[in-house]
């Protein structure tokens, strides 16, 4: 007993001292010390340029990605390193095009492992590592999400889509005493393009823009958050943390998993119904990924994979396209010149009350499509992408990176390089008018083997909103709007609202910054 008292006492004085804080000062000095030695004379990537202090930790980069800066800071160190550059300790960032392409182009590029870590959603299409799921999936939910069976969906999304926005926009102007609403465009887009995917996925007509009715959307934002949590703190998983920190996460997980899963049920019981009158099948997303078969394997998605791919495709699908909008209308309003000449194409080519559908808009407004295209170029929503170094390593721009580490395809700084593109700073859509091959360097969908899913789903959201409004409203600045094309940043281009990363580049102040006034079109 006297013996253990004694060594506890020992234990305890010796970790008073080692507390000193001469002590400590001196332990972080000499930890420092080892990691910039580390850093300069023996990592992997020492004869890679870069910036001192990434070299030495990932604090600068933890401290972008918290503020949600992390674009700048490629951009800012592409330019200034070359297209190759440490951002952290392990990390390098690749910003040629040329290089995003080969890393995207191959799944031995695997996403990091960061997207093994969520245990709350079965295995699905965007955090898989395994490159057999994933190119079975894309089987099972490609026709789908392809353009002939998006097609037979059109009437769907423009009925939760540019035909519910444009039926509230004409509320707000009715409501107007002069005839000129003010609207949030930011909080319109949002609602609207999380209603577009949760009608189709879930079978049922949400209308979150004009009810209110923001339930799911919820569920889905607490999923989400919870599922970034375990990517970036796996120690959530774990008790008491999971306790103190995730119980209400979790909740809203599993009532969003069983909503999914009663639509699936639901439409099971309705087809019963429909079967029997002989009446078509529901054309929607929810029915196609039901009967979604793998050629190859005759495999089926069961229930709970069904509603999991939904909930991802929502997760992976609202936000994204609905700041590609905002980013798009802020641009032109930024640029009156393009904005002119985008409305004189869509208004010489379309009856005033005219409903505008994809096929219309993509065969007859070529400039408003190239506006999109820049704006995606110069506001990719997405950020970067990490994936890993696959055995064996690789070698680019003449430095051999070893397997092991990570990279992160520099989507925002790829699509600013002065070697790919003549002036990237300055907006101008012209760049794009018939030209096919620029369009394909445009990374803001990714590329290659985990290329987006959704992408002609977001073009047909893209194009119908846009075509439709601008064929129906003029639309405006407020006097009060903080932004204005005169106002020159030493680019000679006008300046941008601010941004952040929260999840997706979205508008930093959306409330001051994506307001407009509308009118109705004479
Ligand atoms: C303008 C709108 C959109 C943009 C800019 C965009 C961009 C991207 C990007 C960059 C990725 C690659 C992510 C990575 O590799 O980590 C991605 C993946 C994905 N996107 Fe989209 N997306 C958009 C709309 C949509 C829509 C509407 C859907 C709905 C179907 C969707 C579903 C997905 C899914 C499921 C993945 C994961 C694919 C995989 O990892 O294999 N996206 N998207």
């Amino acid at each position: 007993m006297t013996g253990q008292i004694t060594t506890l006492s020992l234990l305890g004085s010796t970790l008073l001292e080692l507390l000193r804080p001469a002590n400590v000062f001196c332990g972080l000095g000499a930890w420092l010390g080892w990691r910039v030695a580390y850093a300069l004379y023996f990592s992997p990537l020492r004869n890679i340029p870069g910036p001192f202090w990434a070299r030495v930790s990932g604090l600068p980069m933890l401290l972008h990605d918290l503020g949600g800066t992390e674009a700048d800071f490629m951009i800012k160190n592409s330019e200034k390193y070359g297209s190759l550059f440490v951002m952290e300790p392990n990390k390098i960032a690749v910003c040629d095009p040329d290089d995003c392409q080969i890393i995207l182009s191959s799944h031995s590029f695997a996403k990091d492992m960061r997207y093994a870590q969520v245990d709350i959603l079965e295995p699905n299409l965007f955090l898989t590592r395994d490159p057999e799921l994933s190119r079975q999936r894309r089987r099972q939910i490609g026709p789908a999400l392809s353009m002939s069976g998006l097609g037979k969906m059109e009437p769907m999304l423009m009925a939760a889509g540019a035909q519910q926005l444009m039926g509230k926009w004409d509320q707000a102007i009715g409501d107007a005493p002069d005839g000129r609403a003010r609207v949030c465009y930011f909080y319109d887009f949002s609602l609207m393009t999380f209603d577009i995917i949760s009608s189709l996925g879930f079978g049922q007509t949400h209308r979150s823009l004009t009810t209110g009715d923001r339930q799911v959307l919820h569920w889905v934002s607490q999923t989400l958050t919870l599922m970034l949590l375990q990517m970036v703190a796996p120690i959530v998983k774990r008790l008491p943390f999971r306790q103190l920190f995730a119980k209400s996460l979790h909740t809203d997980v599993r009532k969003l998993i069983a909503f999914g899963l009663q639509a699936i049920e639901d439409r099971k019981q309705a087809l019963l119904t429909i079967d029997a009158g002989g009446v078509e099948r529901p054309r929607d997303l929810l029915q196609a990924f039901i009967d979604a078969e793998d050629p190859e394997s005759k495999i089926r998605m069961t229930p709970s994979q069904v509603a999991t791919e939904t909930i991802l495709t929502l997760m992976a699908g609202a936000d994204t396209s609905s700041n590609t909008l905002c980013w798009t209308v802020h641009l032109l309003l930024m640029h009156p010149r393009c904005f002119a000449k985008v409305v004189e194409e869509v208004r010489c080519a379309f009856e005033p009350e005219q409903l505008i559908s994809f096929k219309e808009a993509k065969e007859s407004l070529p400039y408003m499509e190239a506006c999109v295209y820049e704006s995606m170029r110069m506001q990719p929503v997405s950020g970067n992408l990490p994936r890993c170094i696959p055995r064996g390593g690789v070698v680019l721009q003449n430095y051999f990176i070893p397997e092991g580490l990570t990279c992160s395809v520099g989507i925002a700084a790829a699509n600013m390089n002065h070697g790919l593109w003549e002036k990237p700073y300055v907006f101008s859509p012209e760049r794009f008018v018939g030209n096919e091959e620029r369009k394909r360097k445009v990374l803001s969908f990714s590329a290659g083997v985990r290329v987006c899913p959704g992408k002609n789903l977001a073009w047909m959201e893209l194009l119908t909103t846009l075509a439709n409004i601008f064929n129906r409203y003029n639309i405006e600045m407020p006097e009060d709007s903080l932004f204005s094309p005169k106002q020159l940043d030493s680019n000679g281009c006008p300046i941008l609202m601010p941004y952040k990363y929260s999840i997706t580049r979205a508008p930093r102040f959306p409330e001051r910054d994506c307001n407009i006034v509308i009118t109705k079109r004479k």
